[in-house]
């Protein structure tokens, strides 16, 4: 039996005062990506400094305006990148440069030599302030924990004395979702005060969830805590950075967002210690969904994809929201349907927001325009045949022969799984363009006697053998009508017709679709023809259709 008597319930904070689940998002917090840091420190083979170097490109390129590049004093190559990135000129001007360092003078001062030349920089001091860690790591008392933070914030101070550059001060109390709110607040306003933070000097007071311990609105209570007791929130720029223990930091962040955060800490994809960091994608795309700017340019997911696996040496999950392979894709008939009819409604409408069932936003927006839509095997229905005919290859087929086709896909998907669109072509082809035995369509003259008297010469192949015949009819089809009748010895009744252009230009072509019935065993089906010339496409669907015809007989 599993032995969850081993685990015990972290305690919720009482507050009844919280205000944030009344509240929506409405704009982007800072974004900081702590890609190159709290990612890369968890990677199995962390980044070299090329890699480093084109994950840096990659974040500048989505707009990061807040990177955290490392942890400068901790390797030589964490530092030689900072190094790099300075001595290239690499860093625009409007970016601000964050880098970690524990509460510990060496360090600090190494941190201080790697970014000297540094334009805008945020120095990120932190030390665990939880129950578990002061009891079993530190084994210090809250006073003495405290201290480490005041003693990191006077080192940091000392040191930017001699710093050239724009400095700001990042202090996280980490460990801070397992810390009593009311002694991280403490350990909060005596860096402040250390500091000296001010309204135009704001510090950045990082509270973690460096293990996501609880539901994200017990997160959100803490965070909404913390806003609403800083005793000068002015001086504060809030910032979260959540984990994804239980597999909620995006939800996490969000209430977090609502609950009064300014700015998120977080990386692409998730990448992070255990199950990861926030996924900024994720937040922003969710903001986007919501017809909200996340401030970032995420227009090609594609892209950002393909740098992160090459650097990180991770791949993206197919179920990862909005980046996997299979996000987008509708396996099964209901949705397949719903979709094709969701698309064909925007298309009608010429509506200008995106509502579409199944599809929360319309994957070209960011970059996913050639993967495929709709996919088919055996859960897929006639919809999703039809979309794929019509998406793929510009065949809308009438509505009640969906059906008819689906059903021949079906047996092969039966059979071996998944079916390509160029297999579901093929059979296409097979079943009705190329159905060319035993009658197959020469050539044909149609010629008008009257208002609605129409003769039509055919030159035709019967079971191999080559034939002329004439007849009259009330128009090209039912004239062609009499000499297949004639000739195959069937009855059979024309019940629909449709055409439609396949292509545009002097090349275009027409596709036609006719559906005979007939009447000794009441049998329907459908014949196909596509020509340049549309009389010449609908012959060739009649010959389709009655070549269909004879082969149930
Ligand atoms: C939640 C996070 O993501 S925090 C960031 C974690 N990231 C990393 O640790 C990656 C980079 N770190 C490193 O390369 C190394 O840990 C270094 C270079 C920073 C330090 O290396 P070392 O001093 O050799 O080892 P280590 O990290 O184990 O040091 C532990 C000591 O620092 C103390 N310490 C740990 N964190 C802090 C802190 N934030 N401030 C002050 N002291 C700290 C510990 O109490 C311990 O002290 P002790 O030696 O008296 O027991
Ligand atoms: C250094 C801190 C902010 C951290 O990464 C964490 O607590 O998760
Ligand atoms: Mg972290």
């Amino acid at each position: 039996m599993l032995n969850y008597k081993r685990y015990r319930r972290v305690p919720v904070v009482p507050y009844p005062e919280r205000t944030w689940p009344d509240k929506e998002i409405e704009k982007a917090p800072v974004w900081c990506s702590v890609d190159l840091r709290d990612g890369n420190q968890a990677l199995t083979d962390p980044m070299t400094v090329e890699e480093k170097i084109e994950m840096f490109q990659l974040l500048l390129k989505l707009g990061f305006k807040e990177i955290e590049v490392g942890f400068p004093s901790a390797s030589q190559i964490e530092y030689d990148f900072l190094r790099k990135l300075v001595d290239d000129n690499l860093i625009p001007d409007d970016v601000w440069i964050q880098v970690l360092v524990q509460c510990r003078e060496h360090l600090v001062k190494r941190t201080f030599e790697a970014l000297d030349g540094v334009k805008n920089a945020i120095v990120h001091i932190y030390n665990s302030t939880s129950t578990l860690q002061r009891e079993v790591v530190f084994k210090k008392g809250k006073e003495e924990i405290r201290q480490i933070a005041i003693d990191g914030t006077k080192m940091v101070k000392e040191c930017a004395a001699d710093f050239k550059g724009n400095l700001r001060l990042e202090y996280s109390p980490e460990s801070f979702t397992g810390t009593e709110l009311e002694y991280a607040l403490e350990v909060c306003e005596a860096v402040c005060d250390e500091w000296g933070a001010t309204k135009d000097e704001p510090i950045i007071i990082n509270l973690p969830s460096t293990v996501e311990m609880t539901t994200p609105n017990v997160y959100a209570d803490q965070i909404e805590w913390m806003d609403r007791h800083f005793k000068d929130r002015k001086r504060v720029i809030l910032s979260i950075h959540p984990h994804n223990d239980r597999g909620t930091g995006v939800a996490s962040c969000e209430l977090a967002l609502l609950a009064g955060a300014d700015r998120v800490e977080g990386t692409l994809f998730g990448n992070g210690e255990r199950t990861g960091n926030l996924d900024i994608l994720t937040v922003s795309y969710n903001m986007f969904s919501q017809g909200i700017n996340p401030e970032l340019n995420l227009e090609n997911i594609t892209e950002i994809k393909d740098v992160y696996e090459r650097c990180c040496k991770m791949d993206v999950p197919e179920r990862h929201p909005y980046a996997g392979k299979l996000v987008f894709t509708a396996f099964s008939g209901s949705h397949q349907d719903a979709i094709n009819k969701g698309m064909q409604a925007m298309r009608e409408k010429k509506q200008e927001w995106w509502e579409v069932p199944y599809l929360p936003i319309d994957p070209s927006d960011i970059g996913r325009e050639y993967e495929p839509i709709v996919r088919i095997n055996s859960q897929s229905g006639k919809g999703g045949v039809a979309f794929v005919m019509d998406s793929e290859f510009g065949f809308k087929l009438p509505k009640k022969m969906h059906k008819e086709f689906a059903d021949v896909i079906q047996k092969i998907a039966e059979k071996q799984g998944e079916v390509a669109p160029s297999t579901i072509y093929e059979t296409f082809q097979k079943e009705y363009l190329r159905k060319l035995a035993p009658y197959e369509l020469i050539r044909a003259k149609a010629e008008d006697l009257a208002e609605s008297e129409t003769e039509v010469e055919v030159v035709f192949s019967s079971r191999g053998e080559l034939k002329q015949a004439k007849a009259v009819g009330n128009g090209p089809l039912a004239a062609l009508k009499r000499v297949l009748a004639e000739e195959s010895g069937m009855d059979f009744k024309l019940l629909d017709y449709s055409q439609h252009a396949l292509s545009q230009g002097s090349e275009a072509k027409a596709a036609a679709y006719i559906c005979l019935r007939n009447n000794k065993t009441g049998k329907e089906t459908y014949g196909v023809g596509v020509s340049s010339n549309i009389t010449r496409a609908g012959f060739r669907a009649m010959f389709s259709a009655v070549n269909r015809l004879e082969e149930q007989e």
